[in-house]
């Protein structure tokens, strides 16, 4: 059972999980999650090594289906619309849910042509003038125009480390999400290109929902509003971010933000 903080505002939940369970094999990594994603503030997950935040983080969009051993219970959905319905179209699902990998992974092609692969794709731009209005705003959004609007034809991989996860979250920006999840998107970063990270993070937070994995203690508390403690593949402890820093609940979270263990 997850201790929920008692000073919680309701909010209205963009994401819901409902019990949810995920298995490798006979293996339960994630033991009957429910939580509510809200649009308005940015929610961090946290827990020591192999607690399953990334494995609950893949099942907001499905990308656990890419594993073949990994299955789902329970229900998650979006808008009210359950995501793993048979006829839910998960390319569309993964739009409407962007993510954001630990190793930054641009495409192997020229800056523009990654911002503009998705939109492409889902049709939503028509025209070269509106592709490169799309691909600016995209750029300017993730805030990275003023370093790359004169080099828009160089490669993505070419860029620093810090710029390749802006550009990433530019393309995940660029076909218009709801929710981006992002899984601990600073660990390859110095701490000049986390500190931008963590900005950008502030200046989308209230556009789009927001879920961040990290283990930054400190950056949990820096970037998010809400924190939901992980352990053993349960969500142990969940609440304001403050509250949870300053008057955990638990024993186990208490020692967890307290550098005992993890
Ligand atoms: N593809 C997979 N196949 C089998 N087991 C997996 C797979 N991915 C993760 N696991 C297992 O599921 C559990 C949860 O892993 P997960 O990566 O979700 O944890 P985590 O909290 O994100 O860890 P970390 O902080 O180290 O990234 C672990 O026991 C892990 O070994």
């Amino acid at each position: 059972m997850t201790l929920i903080h008692p000073n919680l505002n309701p909010t209205e939940a963009k994401m819901s999980a409902r019990d949810v369970s995920v298995f490798y094999g006979d293996k339960k990594a994630i033991d009957e999650v429910s939580i509510d994603i809200p649009t308005e503030y940015v929610t961090a997950f946290i827990g020591p090594s192999g607690c399953g935040k990334s494995t609950f983080l893949r099942s907001l969009n499905r990308m656990n289906d890419t594993i073949p051993t990994a299955r789902v219970e329970g229900t998650i959905e979006l808008d009210g619309e359950d995501i793993y319905r048979s006829k839910m179209d998960v390319v569309h699902l993964r739009a409407r849910v962007g993510m954001v990998f630990q190793k930054p992974n641009p495409f192997p092609k020229s800056i523009y042509d990654n911002i503009a692969y998705g939109p492409r794709i889902h049709g939503l731009a028509e025209g070269k003038t509106e592709l490169d209005e799309v691909v600016e705003r995209s750029l300017r959004r993730a805030g990275l125009w003023e370093e790359v609007k004169d080099r828009l034809e160089d490669s993505g991989t070419a860029l620093s480390g810090g710029q390749q996860q802006r550009l990433c979250i530019a393309r995940a920006i660029a076909v218009d999400p709801e929710v981006i999840l992002m899984d601990e998107p600073c660990s390859a970063l110095d701490p000049i290109a986390t500190a931008k990270i963590e900005e950008l993070i502030a200046d989308l937070n209230g556009r789009y929902a927001i879920v961040i994995v990290t283990h930054s203690m400190q950056q949990a508390a820096r970037v998010s509003q809400r924190t939901a403690f992980f352990h053993l593949g349960k969500m142990v402890e969940y609440g304001r971010t403050t509250d949870i820093f300053t008057n955990p609940l638990e024993t186990r979270t208490k020692d967890y933000i307290t550098g005992r263990y993890g």
